[in-house]
């Protein structure tokens, strides 16, 4: 039989049946020692009419993951502070003095949650390079980053935008045995095409105005590690042509320079255009593409791998923690039926943005379908067609910045207009443009 430990903070507890063990606190300071000693699942507060309800509030902040059942005196319910207390952070409220037998009933149900959130398959310890799910493409996924890891030829990840193509690279350079030297990511699409060349290969002193001294370029700084090249199709042809030299002979010549410099760094790249088809449209070089092909991964979107979304969910759901509001338990069983339902055009990426925005936005304990911005809006009146005009044009907005990871210079791609259009467009409506502003964390530009 497994021990059934309650933290019980206050004084004062009823008789529980004897094979529950009871970790007994007089204060929430007490309380704190003990279940740094002696971690459990279920707690038990009991409440007088001295407490200070900022106190207790704090100490349930900190304690969040347990389940809370309080027992109040009767006049406690009619303050604010304290129903507030009870709605944030309890499960269930008995007033004093409690039936002991309901009592005993409710803890005997929070006992039972407890078992059923372990049976959900626990959310792994957060690791930047671990690829989280349980479906079998993803499976494969990780079976295929360990078998490319092991060789040295370029790597070429395909996937959808925001389906993990970097943490992919990240899993093949932490699974390589360069996994000690440096992992670089670069970004070919978001570096401007008058610098990038600089960025990547580095210039000497005088190269162009505005050189004043010697730099080193990303490459180079990728010496003993891995170099991530992401949106490798967004590369300005001339400088297809260096990569592909880098890729033959091992070294670069630095802009402005004449020796040439040996670098050891493998190439991981990754698309999320079809390259072969950017070869066919004469926008790649067609011997750079198959220097790169070599070793190749998918990485598939999520609507091919619905078994990964409650696991990713329930991972990210863990991961933003810190950031939920305290009342917010978990996901409603609609929620994850919704989650299921979604088709997900912005991959893992728009699952992060929805479930961190719901976290801070449910009103209630459990996450609700409408909370992750998903299900029918229930349209209570027939709309005005302006009114309806203003409401696609937001939702449009919304929609495209979660899918873009609030990069706005993406959103507005996505959207098909320019960037200053979209700033007009958020300023009009009020959503704010950076992601610190706004309701969701969102991913840096
Ligand atoms: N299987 C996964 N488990 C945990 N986190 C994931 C997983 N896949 C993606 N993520 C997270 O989702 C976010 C987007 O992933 P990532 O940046 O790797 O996508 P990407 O395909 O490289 O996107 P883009 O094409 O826009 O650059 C990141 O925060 C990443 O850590």
């Amino acid at each position: 039989m497994t021990t059934k430990s309650i933290l019980c903070v206050g004084v004062g507890v009823p008789r529980l049946p004897a094979d529950w063990e009871l970790i007994q606190a007089a204060t929430p300071a007490e309380a704190r020692r003990h279940y740094k000693a002696q971690p459990c699942a279920v707690g038990l507060l009991i409440v007088q009419e001295t407490d200070r309800s900022e106190e207790l509030h704090a100490f349930l902040l900190d304690h969040w993951d347990l389940h809370w059942i309080v027992v109040l005196p009767p006049a406690a319910l009619d303050l604010p502070v304290w129903r507030q207390l009870v709605r944030d952070h309890c499960i269930d409220y008995h007033t004093a003095p409690a039936d002991s037998e309901r009592l005993r009933h409710a803890l005997g149900h929070a006992f039972g949650m407890v078992a059923l959130r372990h049976d959900a398959s626990p959310p792994r310890a957060r690791d930047d390079a671990t690829l989280t799910g349980q479906s079998s493409a993803i499976l494969r996924l990780r079976r295929q980053v360990v078998k490319v890891a092991s060789a040295s030829a370029p790597v070429l990840i395909w996937g959808e935008s925001g389906s993990g193509k970097e943490l992919a690279a990240q899993a093949v350079h932490a699974h390589s045995p360069r996994r000690k030297g440096p992992f670089v990511p670069i970004n070919c699409g978001a570096i401007p095409a008058s610098l990038i060349q600089s960025e990547l290969f580095g210039h000497e002193r005088g190269a162009f105005t505005g050189a004043a001294r010697d730099k080193r370029g990303l490459i180079e700084s990728a010496q003993g590690g891995s170099i991530f090249l992401d949106e490798i199709g967004d590369l300005p042809m001339e400088l297809q042509a260096n990569l592909l030299r880098f890729l033959q002979e091992k070294t670069i010549y630095r802009v402005g320079g004449t020796r040439s410099i040996a670098v050891d760094a493998r190439v991981i790249a990754a698309s999320h255009v079809n390259l072969a088809q950017a070869v066919q449209r004469g926008a790649f070089r067609e011997d750079l593409y198959y220097r790169l092909n070599v070793l190749a991964l998918d990485v598939p979107p999520l609507r091919e791998r619905r078994d990964d979304l409650l696991p990713l969910a329930e991972h990210f759901f863990h991961a933003f923690a810190s950031e939920r509001a305290p009342r917010v338990r978990g996901f409603s069983s609609g929620a994850a039926q919704a989650i299921r339902d979604y088709d997900w055009p912005g991959n893992v990426r728009e699952l992060i943005n929805r479930v961190r925005r719901a976290m801070v936005m449910a009103e209630g304990r459990l996450i609700q379908p409408l909370d992750l911005g998903l299900g029918a809006a229930a349209a209570s009146a027939p709309l005005q067609l302006d009114d309806a005009r203003i409401r696609a044009e937001r939702d449009a907005i919304d929609a495209s910045l979660l899918r873009a990871g609030r990069n706005i210079t993406l959103a507005a791609r996505d959207l098909g207009v320019s960037r200053m259009t979209l700033y007009r467009l958020l300023a009009k409506h009020g959503i704010p443009a950076s992601s610190r502003a706004g309701y969701t964390g969102g991913q840096s530009e």
